[in-house]
C-alpha cells in the first residue's frame, strides 16, 4: 500500500471501490454477499472500499433495523466489519449499520475501519428522510432514527475523509464543513424516484464544488419491502467527471484516486479559496 506522508495530497494514488447491494431482509445473507463483493474489491486493486446505507439489512419494515440494532462498539455487525477490513488489509466504511440510541431508536451510523481491524470514525446520518413523494411514496426515518449531530471527518494515509449517509447529500453546508477534505463519501439507499431526477447531478454537484473526490455507494433494486432504490453507485473526480458507475443490481465499482489532479483542480480554479464565509455565513 502507498503511504504518503500527512500534508503530501499531490503524492496521493489510491485505488477507490463502490459495493452496490440490493440488501435483503436476511442479516446473514447480505453479509456473505458483501464478503464476496468486498473480495472482488480487493481483487481489483482497492485499498479503500465504501459498503451502502443499510447494507446488512433492508427489512420489510423500517422497525426491522430496531431488532438488529447493536450497542456501540459491541455486536456481530462490528466485528464482522472489523474482520472483513483485516481479512482484506482496507481502510472500510461501512455504509450505515443501526446503533442503539438513548430513547428507543437508532442512530444510522457509518463507521470506518482501517487494515488492522481499528475503529477510526463514526459517523450519524445527521438529516433524516422524513418525506412524502409525488406518486404517494412517503417516509418517516425519524420514527426509527435519532439524528446525529456533528460532522466528522477521520485521517485517512491519502488524506481527509468526510463522512455522510444518503439523504445528506441534499445539504450542501456538511460537505463545506469537511472542506480542503479530499475524499467525500456517501453509502446510500435513494430512492428509485428520486435518484433518477437528482442523484447524479447532487453527487457531481459536491465533488465539484468542495473539489475532492467522491465515492457513493447506493442500494441498486427491488427489496423484499416492495421499495425501489435507484442504484448508479458513482465514483467521482474533483473535475465532476464520473469515473466508474454502475447501472441496476449488485456490484463493485473500481476507480483510482489521483492527490496531483486533485491538487492542479484546485490551484487552476482556487475557488474553495475564494469562498467570502464571512458575508453568507461559514
Ligand atoms: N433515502 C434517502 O435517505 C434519501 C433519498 O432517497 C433522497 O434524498 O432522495
Amino acid at each position: 500500500m502507498r503511504r504518503p506522508r500527512p500534508g503530501r495530497t499531490e503524492a496521493m494514488k489510491v485505488q477507490l471501490a463502490v459495493v452496490q447491494m440490493v440488501s435483503s431482509d436476511v442479516v446473514a445473507d447480505n453479509l456473505a454477499r458483501a464478503g464476496s463483493l468486498l473480495e472482488q474489491a480487493a481483487a481489483g486493486g482497492a485499498e479503500l472500499v465504501l459498503l451502502p446505507e443499510n447494507f446488512a439489512l433492508m427489512g420489510r419494515d423500517e422497525k426491522a433495523k430496531l431488532a438488529i440494532m447493536e450497542r456501540d462498539g459491541d455486536g456481530p455487525i462490528q466485528s464482522w466489519l472489523a474482520a472483513q477490513a483485516q481479512r482484506l488489509g482496507l481502510w472500510l466504511v461501512g455504509g450505515s449499520m443501526p446503533l442503539a440510541a438513548a430513547d428507543g431508536r437508532c442512530y444510522a451510523a457509518c463507521l470506518v475501519f482501517d487494515p488492522t481491524g481499528q475503529r477510526q470514525a463514526r459517523y450519524d446520518k445527521m438529516h433524516l428522510f422524513d418525506v412524502d413523494l409525488p406518486g404517494g411514496e412517503s417516509y418517516r426515518e425519524s420514527r426509527t432514527i435519532a439524528p446525529g449531530s456533528s460532522p466528522v471527518a477521520v485521517a485517512t494515509p491519502w488524506g481527509r475523509l468526510g463522512l455522510s449517509i444518503c439523504y445528506d447529500l441534499r445539504f450542501p453546508e456538511l460537505y463545506r464543513s469537511y472542506a480542503g477534505a479530499e475524499l467525500l463519501v456517501v453509502p446510500s439507499a435513494f430512492t428509485r424516484q428520486t435518484g433518477a431526477a437528482h442523484w447524479e447531478c447532487l453527487l457531481r454537484s459536491r465533488a465539484i464544488e468542495n473539489q475532492a473526490y467522491v465515492l457513493a455507494a447506493d442500494q441498486g433494486g427491488l427489496h423484499e419491502n416492495g421499495r425501489q432504490t435507484f442504484g448508479g453507485s458513482m465514483i467521482i473526480d474533483p473535475w465532476g467527471q464520473v469515473l466508474a458507475r454502475l447501472d441496476q443490481g449488485e456490484g463493485v465499482a473500481l476507480a483510482q484516486a489521483d492527490g496531483e489532479f486533485l491538487q492542479r483542480c484546485r490551484s487552476n480554479l482556487p475557488a474553495l479559496r475564494h469562498a467570502r464565509p464571512a458575508f453568507y455565513g461559514a
